[in-house]
């Protein structure tokens, strides 16, 4: 495998021809500069022959100044070449028809029409001075010789490289191999895959092992259709399997994550690299074996791709998770008792329930008749909303002291959290996750708030019912700091600072 291998991320233009997809400005190029970042060499920021709007989008990234080569898309057409100049870009990406149906049906030319028109964008692009890449639209299913015979046409022009693109996802690895090593005998090869039979990620590595040198992803696969190769799993794939870095994979699941804010299109929790559970273990055995060797149930650290592990609490739990997720809590118990709360740990888990840490604590203090006191506990909230600022009071008993503050914000659970922060202002505490259901139907409906909370590296997560989203919110939030806080010390500060 060559070790040699670089990303082009093309999720500012393939991916956001996912539908509904739009992304602005700013979120191009807050996308682009951790791209950059990560060290992909090339980005591929839109294609300007879209309209004004993608052009605004696309200046705004290459007005960056970025490491990487930035590109348009770009038809056969010299006016595309012309839009992607005024939007200053340093290369393009010249797609032209090599299948039979995109040649004569879709862009009504002949294959001789294809070879003399791809020779002449090329030196017209290179003219003007853009870096090159002639992609032939549908290589996977167009004639393997004549697919060669766009390839030279190009590369005789003065192109850097050419990509083979499979534009339906349909081919097989040996199909990609096959192609690929034909092609590279005429030059540097990309190759672009897309993912409609699942095979995205496998024809990549097929054709990087055929000669590919450049493989088009998209951070979390998003694209057209089924979507493209993820650029966070082939570059986990490469350096976990093959010993080749592409980029800092350390800033991976970050990548993913603002992907998927920006474009609302959410990960499912078993998705490789970036989804929820990919670092999460619940069953007992697996959980067990973690704690015995970091190594047992994961092939690389989830830090490597800027991630914590989590073991979870459920039906499937066994001793020793328990016993790990306590000694988080610093609580130790008897193995009698140990064997009780696993029991009802499993019994939560079998209706089909997260346990969270307060239910694990409150069931061990049950379980072991420890009656622990409170020392975090929310005696009053207020909160107000309407035409105004919305606006929020609470008061809290924090060890011995009464603490009374008032927040503003967004809205009132962002001002009722506000008011919290200010009434412990010296705990530093982070808000990991905040999740709301509703588990009844109709404007009456109960609401779990769902939180977990992080004070330096300790978290606890938490669940608060109530048909009041801002009530269960500041519940979950207080319970979850009753749990996290020293017992001598809850406050932080003196009471009367
Ligand atoms: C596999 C891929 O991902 S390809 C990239 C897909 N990306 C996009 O489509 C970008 C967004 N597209 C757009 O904004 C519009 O389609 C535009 C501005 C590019 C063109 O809009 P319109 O002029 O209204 O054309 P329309 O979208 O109806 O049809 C596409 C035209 O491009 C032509 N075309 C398609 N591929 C190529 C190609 N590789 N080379 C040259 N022409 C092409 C088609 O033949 C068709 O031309 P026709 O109108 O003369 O038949
Ligand atoms: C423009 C090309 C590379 C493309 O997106 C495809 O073939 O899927």
């Amino acid at each position: 495998m060559d070790d040699d291998v670089q990303l082009l991320d093309t999720t500012l233009r393939d991916g956001e021809q996912a539908p509904g997809v739009s992304l602005s400005p700013e979120q191009k190029a807050e996308i682009a500069s951790l791209l950059d970042e990560a060290g992909v060499s090339v980005i591929e920021a839109g294609s300007a022959c879209t309209g004004p709007g993608e052009r605004r989008t696309m200046d705004r990234v290459t007005d960056l100044d970025l490491d990487a080569t930035v590109t348009s898309f770009t038809r056969g057409v010299q006016h595309d070449i012309d839009l992607a100049l005024d939007v200053d870009v340093d290369g393009v990406h010249i797609v032209v028809p090599s299948s039979d149906r995109h040649v004569e049906d879709k862009v009504g030319t002949t294959k001789e029409g294809v070879l003399e028109s791809t020779a002449e964008l090329v030196e017209y692009a290179t003219d003007h001075d853009l870096w090159v890449e002639v992609i032939g639209e549908d290589g996977s299913r167009a004639d393997l010789d004549f697919l060669e015979e766009i390839m030279v046409a190009g590369m005789d022009a003065g192109a850097d490289r050419f990509a083979f693109a499979d534009t339906v996802g349909h081919t097989s690895p040996e199909h990609a191999y096959e192609a690929v090593s034909r092609l590279s005998q005429h030059g540097p090869v990309s190759t672009h895959t897309h993912d409609d039979l699942g095979l995205a990620v496998t024809n990549a590595l097929a054709s990087i092992a055929a000669g590919a040198d450049l493989v088009h992803a998209t951070v979390n696969g998003i694209g057209e259709r089924a979507g493209n190769v993820a650029l966070e799993e082939v570059a986990i794939a490469l350096w976990h399997n093959y010993d080749v870095e592409t980029v800092d994979t350390e800033q991976l699941y970050r990548l993913s994550s603002l992907v998927a804010d920006a474009t609302g299109i959410v990960l499912p929790p078993n998705k490789a690299v970036s989804g929820d559970n990919a670092f999460a273990h619940e069953s007992g055995i697996h959980t067990d074996g973690m704690l015995k060797d970091e190594r047992m149930y994961e092939p690389y650290a989830p830090e490597a791709v800027g991630r914590e592990r989590r073991l979870v609490l459920g039906k499937h739990a066994g001793r020793a998770g328990v016993e790990a997720a306590l000694a988080e809590h610093d609580v130790t118990v008897e193995d009698d008792d140990l064997a009780e709360i696993v029991a009802k740990v499993k019994e939560i888990g079998e209706r089909g329930r997260r346990v969270t840490d307060t239910d694990l604590l409150a069931i061990t203090e049950d379980v072991t008749g420890r009656d622990r006191e409170r020392n975090v506990e929310l005696l009053d909230l207020t909160a107000a909303s309407g035409n105004g600022t919305p606006a929020a009071s609470v008061r809290l008993r924090v060890g011995d002291d009464e603490r009374t503050a008032s927040g503003t914000g967004s809205g009132p659970v962002d001002a009722a959290m506000k008011a919290v922060r200010e009434a412990l202002r010296n705990v530093e505490f982070r808000l990991d996750e905040y999740h709301v259901d509703a588990i009844t139907g109709g404007t009456d409906a109960v609401v779990t708030v769902d939180v977990t909370l992080r004070v330096g590296d300790r978290t606890a997560s938490v669940a608060a019912s109530d048909a009041d989203i801002t009530q269960a919110s500041v519940e979950a939030i207080v319970d979850g700091l009753d749990r996290l806080l020293p017992a001598d010390d809850p406050t932080g500060v003196p009471a009367d600072d």
